[in-house]
């Protein structure tokens, strides 16, 4: 077969592979569609390890699965997608390792910025969520940037989490609302020190909202499902916080062999559970 034939029959396939995908998603959405999935990207290595693959290349085939299940998402009409990139922790991973994620992502952030990428053919606004100060400088810079090119798009939203963990989170959260109230308790003695008029209503107790408004995650509602892949059923410290009322899927798969019907799978079980999810989010 010729090569002009070849591309003929490849378009063919992939348009008609989509199609079918399409009709899944339609019938998919008679019922209610996850608002927000949460991804816990698990097993790169091993999956490097299981095809005798250099390290970096299990990170590689990582980053290709999360731009297909990004689309499928975004194609599905789930608004919000959040992905664990990085921890707080796996900055103690080899300082080659380190550098090689912190190089690749630098590279992915650089292509999002392109106007032929998934972000922009999507309408998808990215932030990247977590303790920005501790990624390597050309990285903080271009998620800075790439936070900026997009934060015109509203169609979807991608938060990514790096130099991320939910304790560092919380932590964050309680110590700058201790410091906004700290603020409104001297701004208020000096009204009334200057004054001398009516005592203000200073309360100094820290409310659940007052926490709630500094959490790095207060862009997004909380997770509807949360999917980690290579059979492990730990939360290693991502989203304690938002995800109590959350779906846990743990497909066996490595995260680099995710794809379209881990998710379906992952919606389904979420709209045979919905019921009894919406009432738990409902108790106060
Ligand atoms: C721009 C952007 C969003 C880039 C993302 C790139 C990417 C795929 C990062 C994953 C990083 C990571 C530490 C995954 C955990 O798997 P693991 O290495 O711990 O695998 P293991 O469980 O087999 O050891």
């Amino acid at each position: 077969m010729d090569g002009k034939r070849k591309t003929i029959l490849f378009k063919l396939f992939g348009s008609s592979v989509s199609f079918m995908r399409r009709c899944l998603f339609s019938v998919l959405s008679v019922g209610p569609v996850p608002n927000h999935l949460a991804f816990i990207l698990d097993g790169n290595r091993r999956y490097a390890k299981k095809w005798n693959l250099g390290e970096g290349m299990g990170y590689r085939a990582g980053f290709l699965s999360l731009m297909s299940l990004m689309k499928y998402c975004y194609e599905l009409g789930v608004k919000y997608v959040s992905i664990y990139a990085f921890s707080i922790d796996n900055f103690r991973r080899r300082p080659e390792e380190v550098q090689y994620v912190m190089d690749l992502m630098l590279e992915k952030i650089e292509g999002m910025l392109k106007e032929e990428s998934l972000v922009n053919q999507y309408g998808v606004r990215v932030y990247f969520i977590g303790n920005l100060k501790l990624l390597h400088e050309p990285v903080r810079l271009a998620a800075e940037k790439a936070m900026k090119a997009t934060s015109n798009n509203n169609n979807s939203i991608l938060l990514i989490c790096v130099a991320y963990t939910s304790t560092d989170e919380i932590v964050h959260a309680a110590q700058q609302s201790c410091e906004d109230k700290w603020a409104a308790i001297q701004s208020s003695v000096n009204i009334k020190d200057s004054q001398d008029g009516e005592e203000k209503d200073t309360n100094d107790v820290i409310k659940l909202s007052d926490i709630e408004s500094h959490m790095y995650m207060r862009v997004a509602p909380d997770p509807d499902i949360l999917v980690r892949t290579s059979g492990e059923t730990r939360l290693s410290n991502f989203l304690l916080w938002q995800t109590s009322n959350s779906l846990l899927y743990s497909p066996k798969a490595l995260w680099p062999e995710i794809g379209l019907r881990h998710l379906v799978w992952a919606v389904l079980n979420f709209q045979r559970a919905h019921p009894y999810l919406e009432k738990r989010r409902k108790q106060p």
